[in-house]
């Protein structure tokens, strides 16, 4: 609350639309350190393990935070880059292009910032960013394409947490989900495509997402759905035959049943089966990062290959793709619709032209 003083408001002034752009986190270094940090903020999110609170402080504390942590700094050492981690790099590219095509649609001024649910840019920083620049409405875009409780739903916790603390709360409004998106649906399928001009058609493309846990599935969580439902609409935007792909679901986390079928048993089996040339493609993840590049690029390659299967290409993420960054700004455009910095403003001819014209009328009664 102290930190936005009465003077720090300019009534009328500064007008301007917010985009918070948001991901979900990754560390500030490839250390057991900053690991531990990370995922002792990430894994204590009751929307991301839904466990009581006294026995998962235990195993949390007890036996992930004390092994974890080494085996992921090292995972994540593999894929760190000059700019850092690629989930973050991306992402600033990402919020840089997004701001530069909306101030291009919009009348604006336009202002991206990207946040982090879990470590840095945090939030909060996002918030405040777009605040210090004169946001007054602000639309908080999550890159999740598909709704998850434990994406979505945790980004929303973490904005309404944040401005509980503000005295003059901004408009906001909130992209709950964009997994039937047609310029997603557009981007990926040409991504794809350019894909086999350069190496050739696969037998088979699997679409692999996160996973979750099945009991929030049976919940209602609508995550498994919805990932189907890209998947059926990428196929048919492809014209891919029932026997030219499939969805599966990777990264599982602790002992519970995820979503089935696993990526892994999945491509395992294809290995096993002799399949000749595989495609991955991750459509649930708008950026690669670790999740993609190490476990698809890298650890999923090798049960593949070790299995017996031939050739195996990871697409890559949609990241920065021109395509992309015009579909997140056709959707952030379409969610701020009404509001004063997305309307045109009055074209004085037109003004004039309509005053005139309601002269006359009057004039006629
Ligand atoms: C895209 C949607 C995602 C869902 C749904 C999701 C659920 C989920 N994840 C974990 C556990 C971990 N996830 C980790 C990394 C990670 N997860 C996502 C996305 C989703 N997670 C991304 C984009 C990333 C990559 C971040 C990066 O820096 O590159 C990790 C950390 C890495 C590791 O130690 O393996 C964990 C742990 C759970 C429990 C969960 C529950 C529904
Ligand atoms: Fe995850
Ligand atoms: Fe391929």
């Amino acid at each position: 609350m102290a930190r936005f003083r009465g003077e720090q408001y300019h009534h009328g002034e500064g007008e301007r639309l917010g985009i918070l752009l948001t991901n979900l986190g990754t560390p500030d270094a490839p250390t057991p350190s900053a690991l531990r940090r990370y995922l002792g903020e990430f894994l204590w999110d009751r929307r991301v393990v839904e466990i009581p609170r006294a026995v998962w402080w235990l195993i949390l504390h007890g036996i992930i935070l004390r092994t974890r942590p080494k085996k992921s700094a090292a995972a994540y050492a593999g894929v760190w880059g000059d700019e850092g981690s690629p989930l973050l790099a991306h992402g600033r590219r990402q919020a840089k292009a997004l701001e530069t095509e909306l101030n291009q649609r919009l009348p604006g001024p336009v202002s991206v910032s990207l946040a982090m649910r879990y470590g840095q840019p945090s939030i909060q920083a996002g918030l405040e960013e777009l605040h210090a620049a004169g946001a007054r409405r602000i639309l908080v875009l999550p890159l999740y394409p598909q709704y998850a409780s434990a994406t979505t739903g945790s980004t929303f916790d973490k904005v309404t947490e944040v401005l509980r603390q503000w005295r003059w709360v901004p408009e906001v409004r909130f992209v709950h989900q964009y997994h039937d998106d047609p310029g997603y649906i557009a981007a990926l399928a040409s991504s794809i495509r350019e894909h086999w001009a350069e190496h050739g058609r696969p037998r088979r493309l699997l679409m692999s997402f996160h996973g979750i846990p099945e009991r929030g599935r049976d919940a209602g969580d609508p995550y498994f759905c919805h990932c189907h439902k890209t998947g059926r609409l990428l196929a048919e935007a492809l014209e891919l035959g029932s026997e030219e792909w499939q969805v599966a679901f990777q990264s599982r986390f602790g002992k519970a049943k995820w979503i089935e079928p696993y990526t892994d048993a999945t491509l395992t089996a294809w290995g096993r089966e002799g399949l000749e040339h595989a495609d991955v493609v991750c459509p649930g993840f708008p950026a690669d990062c670790l999740e993609t590049l190490e476990e698809i690029g890298e650890e999923n390659r090798e049960y593949f290959e070790e299995a017996g299967g031939g050739q195996y290409h990871y697409i890559p993420a949609l990241n920065d793709r021109a395509d992309h960054i015009q579909a997140l700004a056709a959707l952030a455009t379409r969610h701020v619709a009404g509001w004063p910095e997305a309307e045109r403003a009055p074209d004085p001819e037109a003004a004039e032209s309509s005053r005139r014209r309601a002269l006359e009328l009057g004039a006629a009664d």
